[in-house]
């Protein structure tokens, strides 16, 4: 099939302008450091060198090729700070110095380089290539930064995009080089310029549909957590966690397993807030949630249930197991003092265990009022100390029929 290169050209351009028009039309309204505006800038620079490029098949001319190749960097350097802005790399001060270097020296390098090679046509294409595929190797690198989280399927569209255009952009540097075309208007640098239109073409389409499936992804994943996570913490908040024992305890009840239930309240917190300010209480609420989380097994869940007071979960954990790491949590937190300014806060905790083996006469409110009374016992009793449920009322079996525990770490 042989394909009509000015076609191809007006077809990459349409495209990337149609893009370019939806992107901006998602960003609409965002502020103008919103990634979707770099995004679509990019787009637009990208459309604009495939116009000039178009043109310059018509009319042959330096400065065109200039300008085409300029555009196309304009394109990779914008897309790369979109990238950047997307993972809030560069917070609110704007890039670091290397990074404006990475975006502006291949630009002046693409600029001095086709002044410099425009009558030596294997050397531009080689160079030009290399310059765009190191802005590529930049993308590539802020899009696997291990800082970020997981990627998403969004971010594996953009990947799979990229790598197709810089294979695409070697290939043809490597038939350059080797004299397999020797411009773009013979019969070889035709065949090649199609492959690289085509390739282009593919590569617009995607680079936006995954652009745009990560902003989405994003918002999703934001949603989620502002219904499940507690901002100040973020541990689950109250309606994660009460579902997670919800599911915990139908399981353990279609099993016959151990689940145990820890309700926390931080002692006197109200002083906290009344000796340094609210804030203050606000740090000591995630130094404790800190100290609570980094001594849980990976099963057990944790969630803020209310102001100062915090639900633990622990699956296949007799009581005993659960006053253990009550007690040891209890002791960690009192530890534990929290560094504000030159003062240091300590607080200490009052737990409530409920648990045993879950039957069908088990609810979930049930065994969260358990621990909730038996931690208003430890409250009663002079505070930072633990107390167990009477469990009875909630196991009609007792204690005496439990299966093995799982051990706790
Ligand atoms: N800083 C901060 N304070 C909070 C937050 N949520 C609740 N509080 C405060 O926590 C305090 C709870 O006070 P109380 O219920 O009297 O309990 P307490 O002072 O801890 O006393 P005991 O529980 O009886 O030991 C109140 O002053 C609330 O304003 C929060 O998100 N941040």
């Amino acid at each position: 099939m042989r394909l009509d290169v000015p076609t191809l050209f007006a077809v990459v351009t349409l495209v990337a302008l149609l893009m370019a028009g939806w992107v901006s039309f998602m960003a609409w309204g965002k502020p103008a450091r919103d990634a979707l505006w770099a995004w679509g800038l990019a787009l637009v620079a990208y459309a604009a060198s495939h116009v000039i490029f178009a043109v310059l098949n018509v009319v042959p001319s330096p400065s065109l090729v200039v300008a085409g190749n300029v555009a196309y960097g304009v394109a990779l350097s914008l897309m790369l700070l979109a990238m950047r802005r997307f993972d809030g790399l560069d917070a609110n001060a704007g890039p670091p110095v290397w990074v404006q270097l990475q975006l502006v020296l291949p630009v002046l390098a693409i600029v001095l380089l086709y002044t410099v090679l425009m009558e030596q046509y294997a050397a531009r294409v080689v160079a030009g290539s290399l310059v765009f595929s190191l802005q590529i190797g930049f993308i590539l690198r802020a899009l696997l930064d291990p800082r970020l989280p997981r990627p998403g399927r969004g971010r594996y569209i953009l990947l799979t995009a990229f790598f197709a255009l810089l294979s695409s952009l070697l290939l043809r540097a490597l038939a350059a080089a080797m004299g397999w075309m020797s411009s773009n208007n013979d019969e070889a640098g035709r065949l090649w310029l199609t492959m690289v239109f085509v390739v282009a073409l593919c590569a617009v389409i995607s680079i936006s549909l995954g652009f745009v499936y990560m902003t989405m992804e994003r918002a999703e994943q934001r949603n989620f957590e502002l219904a499940m996570k507690d901002m100040l913490t973020g541990l689950s908040n109250r309606r994660a966690i009460s579902d997670q024992l919800h599911m915990a305890v139908s399981r353990a009840q279609r099993q016959g397993q151990y689940l145990s239930v820890l309700m926390l309240d931080i002692d006197h917190f109200k002083r906290v807030n009344d000796g340094y300010g609210h804030q203050a209480g606000d740090a000591v609420l995630r130094g404790v949630a800190r100290t609570l989380q980094s001594r849980l097994r990976a099963q057990d869940q944790i969630g803020r249930f209310g102001g100062e007071e915090f639900l633990l979960m622990l699956p296949d954990t007799h009581l005993e197991g659960a006053t253990t790491l009550a007690e040891a949590l209890r002791q960690a937190v009192e530890a534990s003092p929290t560094q504000w300014g030159a003062h240091s806060i300590s607080v200490t905790i009052s737990i409530g265990v409920a648990g045993g083996v879950i039957s069908g006469a088990h609810t979930v409110d049930g065994l969260v009022a358990a621990a909730d009374a038996a931690m208003y016992r430890a409250k009663q009793g002079g505070r930072n100390r633990v107390e167990l449920a009477d469990m009875s009322s909630l196991l009609p079996g007792g204690q005496a029929a439990l299966p093995p525990a799982v051990p706790r770490d």
